[in-house]
């Protein structure tokens, strides 16, 4: 088997570089170890009419990463606009963040057209795709009309929300129509599989029977794939990182206080607001908190272009200030608020550092952070996890103290008992959590997908006397200009 997997986003595997969000953190060490070739964005745009697309192709481990330059004139239109500022907000439940023009929807059907062309060139015999995320829901239909006929799969690292809320999205049915190219479709949670099938089946009104969508694009499976991470490599990387010099700066500069700390894209999805008004309200009802806890948030920048996110990034540096303003002493800051990523060495040891780990998200798909800070303690001492019920990570890590984000008296009071927990407690919460983790690793989620990928189309094409009947040509316009 020759895998390619591709995703907008990639990682060069730099140790000491942070990394953009779970997707690349998790599909890294995957290639690294499988051999596997990982097709993304380079970053960079390249004028022209896109016919030869421009590759540059490195070893990562004992694969390889293919960056491309994507067509300059539609970019934009692509990642800042239908996949950041349509599908982004539908996939979190913020139908009203919602904005796309049409112009948007073309260049995310180009880029995907781009995408497809760009992908021949890894294909071989045994190839087997594996695309990831909403940038690319339409690639599998392109990979079809282009004559692909190996097994495509899908994997969604984002929540999938409710019928009525992708309904707000755009060509929404085009683009899900598009989707059932795949011969499996992916997803976080049981949730997300629900709504999407429930969608297929009720507005495209499409058979679906035990997970299995038979409609006139072919024959899909949409199943449930929790994504996990290494917890044995997080564990020796925070091991080693307590003597790194900025975890041993930030433990001296407690002086035996207390930590929490949270570590976030500075994405409205991650409930920032929220977290910090809790933590206000928990300074608030226990003055005998104050200077005896501190929070500290890392929240690296994320999609800056994007206007939510811009008024997101004043609001959270507004009120950071306005709760330091009102709690703060001369020689005590209750919140340090760094807008700046860190390696994963050191990320571990600020985690273990940390007596909390609060991971309060309004909804988001997985939420790597949570399993990395559960990995990262100390087992003789391990701190406690506060989880918002709405992440995709709650499911398995139910021994966490699960929040509801929207309730600030509730996350507050719910701090102030973290912050109190006894050791035996916190043992027996941290050992079910761990046990968890190490039943679903990442190199499990790897390996469950691709078999059933592979199974899945073995069985599709048992199934189906003429194959290519079954892939009709949806986007013929897009087709069209390249090929
Ligand atoms: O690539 P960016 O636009 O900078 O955004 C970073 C990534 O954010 C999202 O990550 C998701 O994947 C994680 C791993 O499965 C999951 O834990 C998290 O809940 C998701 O939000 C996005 O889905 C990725 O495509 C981005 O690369
Ligand atoms: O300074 C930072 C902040 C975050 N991360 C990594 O970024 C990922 C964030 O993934 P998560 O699933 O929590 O959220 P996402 O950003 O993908 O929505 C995790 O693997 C973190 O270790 C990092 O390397 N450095």
């Amino acid at each position: 088997m020759n895998l390619v997997v591709v995703s907008n986003r990639v990682s060069r595997g730099k140790p000491n570089e942070p990394m953009t969000g779970g997707l690349a953190a998790a599909l890294l060490p995957v290639v690294e170890k499988t051999g596997a070739i990982w097709v993304g964005s380079s970053g960079r745009v390249r004028d022209g009419n896109h016919k030869e697309p421009f590759a540059e192709v490195e070893a990562l481990g004992a694969g390889a990463l293919a960056m491309l330059d994507l067509p300059a004139a539609h970019y934009g239109g692509y990642y800042e606009g239908f996949a950041n500022s349509a599908l982004w907000p539908a996939m979190h439940s913020r139908a009203d963040l919602i904005r796309a023009s049409h112009e948007d929807y073309t260049s995310y059907r180009e880029v995907n057209a781009f995408m497809a062309r760009a992908l021949l060139r890894f294909r071989k015999p045994d190839s087997v795709f594996w695309i990831q995320d909403y940038h690319f829901l339409a690639l599998g239909a392109e990979l079809r009309d282009l004559g692909v006929t190996q097994p495509i799969g899908f994997f969604l690292h984002t929540p999938w929300p409710a019928r009525a809320v992708i309904a707000g999205v755009p060509n929404h049915r085009e683009l899900i129509e598009a989707m059932l190219s795949y011969d499996l479709i992916g997803f976080q949670t049981d949730e997300d599989c629900e709504n999407f099938l429930s969608y297929v089946q009720n507005d495209l009104e499409f058979e679906v029977r035990d997970g299995v969508i038979n409609s006139s694009f072919g024959r899909t499976r949409a199943a449930v794939f929790p994504i996990g991470i290494d917890p044995d490599k997080f564990a020796q990387q925070a091991t080693k990182a307590m003597t790194h010099p900025d975890v041993t700066r930030l433990r001296r500069s407690l002086n035996g206080e207390k930590l929490a700390i949270g570590v976030d894209r500075l994405d409205y999805s991650k409930g920032l607001v929220n977290r910090i008004k809790a933590f206000d309200k928990m300074w608030s009802l226990h003055p005998n908190l104050r200077r005896s806890v501190s929070l500290l948030q890392i929240a690296t920048p994320s999609r800056g272009a994007i206007e939510a996110y811009g008024n997101l990034a004043s609001e959270v540096a507004k009120l950071v200030t306005d709760v330091n303003g009102v709690h703060g002493e001369v020689d005590w800051t209750p919140i340090r608020y760094l807008n700046k990523g860190f390696g994963q060495g050191v990320l571990a040891g600020l985690y273990r550092t940390a007596q909390v780990g609060v991971v309060t998200p309004l909804q988001d798909g997985m939420n790597l952070v949570a399993k990395e800070y559960v990995a990262a303690q100390n087992p003789a001492d391990p701190g406690v996890l506060v989880l918002s019920k709405f992440a995709g990570a709650a499911n398995e890590l139910d021994a966490a103290l699960l929040v509801n984000p929207h309730d600030i008296d509730g996350m507050a009071r719910t701090l102030a008992t973290a912050l109190a927990m006894p050791l035996t407690e916190r043992r027996m919460r941290w050992e079910a959590m761990m046990e968890k983790l190490n039943s679903g690793t990442i190199q499990q989620w790897f390996a469950d997908f691709i078999e059933a990928l592979q199974d899945t189309h073995s069985a599709g094409n048992a199934a189906l006397p003429e194959p290519p009947t079954l892939w009709p040509r949806r986007t013929a316009d897009f087709a069209a200009r390249y090929h």
